[in-house]
């Protein structure tokens, strides 16, 4: 029975679709295994909404040898196993070793299904698969639940090699996605995939931002482009970077901030992960000078007002103040960081998954 005093403790609705499945990562430098984390676009993107405290649902699927803990459940597939990338890290052995990393995708779990996905409607969607499994007709169906629908490319252009699973890049142009763009908001490209699609075509469609690791990244529209300022960092390990990215951008634009300052909260959480090893864990006072900065922007200039159909791509005033006043904010925290990392000065790269003492399967089951 359903009494008054539920009502007060009812979990917000949430408001951001997450569609990819997660995986486990395994990071090997020179011939060894440097690190295992839970990995999965769906993962850092969570992970970023979760720390700012904004709602969300996620659609991943899993396999039975699923070993971690999440906050957000996934369908779990039990005749399958759980998707699986390695992530080489010794560029210059590779024939594309001006990459930072190489990815292989070794296992794979099933795709994602239109009947997968909520009967309900989002005011952001996020197609951020990582092993292919989000299918053409997911993204269709993403669109007409969602106001706005962020894309990113990684899901859209991967393709694996028949033998080891190596990820190539195919031309957007390509693919079965192709004629969805006009019917999305943003897609998201970092400057490696930007040549595997013609940006200047694309961004009469639909925003593209273009992230460009230490560099920021730049945002097109059909009338224009803006670069985003970078925030310093000393990276640890690049996965996650544009994941984290797309995390903080929903979050700006959750918030009803324009999307240049949106793009530098993606920027913002783009550097925090570079600097940890895997999955990161933000510090909760970072977050909460964030969400006081954020609040702080918000009262300066809000543009949605609930309406998130159009986004707003002029430069607000102040632009350059939240800029300093995050990058201050992370300065504050970045004592603590330092003290993460090993006396040696190697990074910290955890043999053991990040959550390994809370290790269990996607079922609760120990
Ligand atoms: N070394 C770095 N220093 C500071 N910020 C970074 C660094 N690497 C990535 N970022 C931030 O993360 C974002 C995404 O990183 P990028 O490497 O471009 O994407 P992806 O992970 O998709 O390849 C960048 O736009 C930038 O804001
Ligand atoms: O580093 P990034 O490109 O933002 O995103 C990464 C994917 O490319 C990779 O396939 C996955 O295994 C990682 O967990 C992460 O999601």
């Amino acid at each position: 029975m359903v009494t008054a005093s539920h009502k007060t403790h009812q979990v917000p609705t949430p408001r951001v679709l997450i569609v990819g499945n997660y995986c486990h990562d395994v990071l090997i430098q020179n011939d060894t295994v440097v690190g295992e984390s839970l990995g999965g676009a769906s993962s850092f993107i969570a992970s970023v909404l979760d720390g700012m405290s904004i709602p969300c649902s996620l659609v991943a699927k899993v396999g039975h040898d699923f070993r971690y803990q999440v906050n957000h459940i996934p369908i779990l597939v039990p005749a399958s196993k759980t998707t699986v990338f390695h992530a080489y890290f010794d560029s210059g052995v590779h024939e594309n070793g001006n990459q930072d990393r190489v990815l292989k995708r070794v296992c794979l779990c099933d795709p994602i299904s239109p009947t997968d996905l909520p009967d309900a409607r989002f005011d952001f969607g996020m197609a951020v698969g990582v092993g292919g499994e989000i299918l053409p007709q997911t993204l269709e169906r993403m669109i007409e639940i969602c106001d706005v629908v962020l894309v990113d490319i990684q899901a859209l252009i991967r393709d694996f090699d028949a033998v080891d699973g190596t990820v190539k890049l195919v031309d957007l142009r390509e693919t079965g996605f192709r004629s969805l763009l006009p019917r999305i908001g943003v897609l998201k490209v970092s400057s490696e995939e930007a040549v595997f699609m013609d940006v200047e075509e694309v961004r009469k469609w639909c925003c593209v931002v273009v992230t460009k690791g230490e560099d920021g990244c730049k945002v097109c529209w059909k009338d224009g482009e803006m670069e985003i300022s970078p925030f310093l960092a000393n990276q640890e390990d690049p996965t996650g970077a544009g994941d984290s990215f797309l995390g903080g951008f929903v979050t700006g634009l959750m918030q009803g901030l324009a999307v240049p300052d949106a793009a530098l909260l993606g920027n913002f959480f783009g550097s925090l992960t570079v600097e940890q090893i895997g999955l990161p864990k933000f510090d909760s006072r970072l977050l909460q000078r964030v969400k006081d900065e954020v609040q702080r922007r918000k009262t300066q200039c809000l543009h949605y007002e609930g309406n998130y159909d159009e986004l707003m791509f002029l430069k607000p005033e102040g632009h350059e103040q939240f800029h300093s006043s995050l990058g201050a904010a992370k300065l504050l925290t970045q004592h603590s960081i330092q003290e993460s990392k090993d006396c040696s000065g190697q990074p910290k790269l955890a043999v053991n998954p990040v959550n390994d003492e809370a290790m269990q399967t996607a079922d609760g089951k120990p």
